[in-house]
């Protein structure tokens, strides 16, 4: 199980003389639903970036079972990790299953053809989220949330066991959230590993069954969510003060 995990270790970022990210210690894994809070410019998405290897760090180093991000092949670590982003339009109206199968692109090449197994592991993963009536849809079509479900999906179909997500909650009405938050849940009891940034902190944690905090570049606190939302740590990721809270 250790061998899967996605950590930063000691890591350090900045950007013309200023420091985004310092000292910052954090991993995921298999089993894990971790949502990741912080404020506006706490440096949650350069921490992502960084761990998927998008980003060079300037201290430190993002690793995969022990193994540096950087210096693995892109496809074997998309094998492994999936970063599912925000639904978008897409400019063309492909069908959800089309959009889905998109995500075996490690696994039939970039301009291979689609074969039957692919289309299949699309249909798995759409019935996994529940959404299998989806499938000939044009995502165009399709609501927020449904979008973001299809983004999910195209993430399980490309096999990956790790799914890193960048406030995929926003712009989802409380019904969707929630429901997303259900299938992450779900997905994590399954053992699958899912990061997520978010700036709901009661959703984090009714869902999550670890929460970090970022806090100008530090890793603020990190673990069980009632251990974690206390309004000392409310107080310091939002600047809200006691008297803030409705009591
Ligand atoms: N390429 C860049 N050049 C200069 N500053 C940058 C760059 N990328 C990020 N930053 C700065 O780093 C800080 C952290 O940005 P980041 O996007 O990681 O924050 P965040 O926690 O994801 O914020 P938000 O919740 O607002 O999306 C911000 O102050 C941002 O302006």
């Amino acid at each position: 199980m250790d061998e899967a995990r996605l950590a930063a270790h000691a890591v350090g970022f900045g950007r013309g003389g200023r420091a985004i990210l310092e000292g910052v210690d954090f991993s995921f894994g298999p089993g894990e639903l971790v949502s990741l809070l912080g404020g506006n410019g706490a440096g949650k998405t350069t921490l992502l970036r960084i761990l998927l290897g998008l980003l060079a760090p300037l201290r430190g180093e993002a690793t995969l079972g022990g193994a540096p991000v950087r210096r693995m092949n892109r496809r074997a670590f998309a094998e492994q990790v999936a970063y599912v982003p925000q639904a978008h339009v897409a400019p063309f109206p492909y069908r959800a299953r089309e959009i889905v199968a998109l995500g075996r692109a490690p696994a039939v090449g970039l301009f291979g053809r689609m074969g039957a197994r692919d289309a299949q592991a699309a249909d798995e993963a759409l019935a996994m989220l529940r959404i299998g009536h989806l499938a000939e849809r044009d995502y165009t079509t399709l609501s927020g949330g449904e979008r973001q479900l299809v983004m999910v999906a195209r993430a399980l179909a490309q096999g990956a066991r790790l799914l890193v997500m960048d406030e995929p909650m926003a712009g989802l009405d409380y019904g969707h959230q929630l429901r997303l938050l259900g299938h992450l849940r779900r997905l994590a009891g399954q053992g699958w590993g899912v990061l997520m940034t978010t700036h709901h902190p009661d959703q984090a944690r009714l869902a999550s069954t670890r929460i970090a905090t970022l806090v100008a570049g530090r890793i603020d606190s990190d673990g069980a969510p009632d251990a974690v939302l206390t309004p000392e740590t409310l107080r310091r990721l939002y600047g809200l003060e006691p008297g803030d809270i409705p009591a």
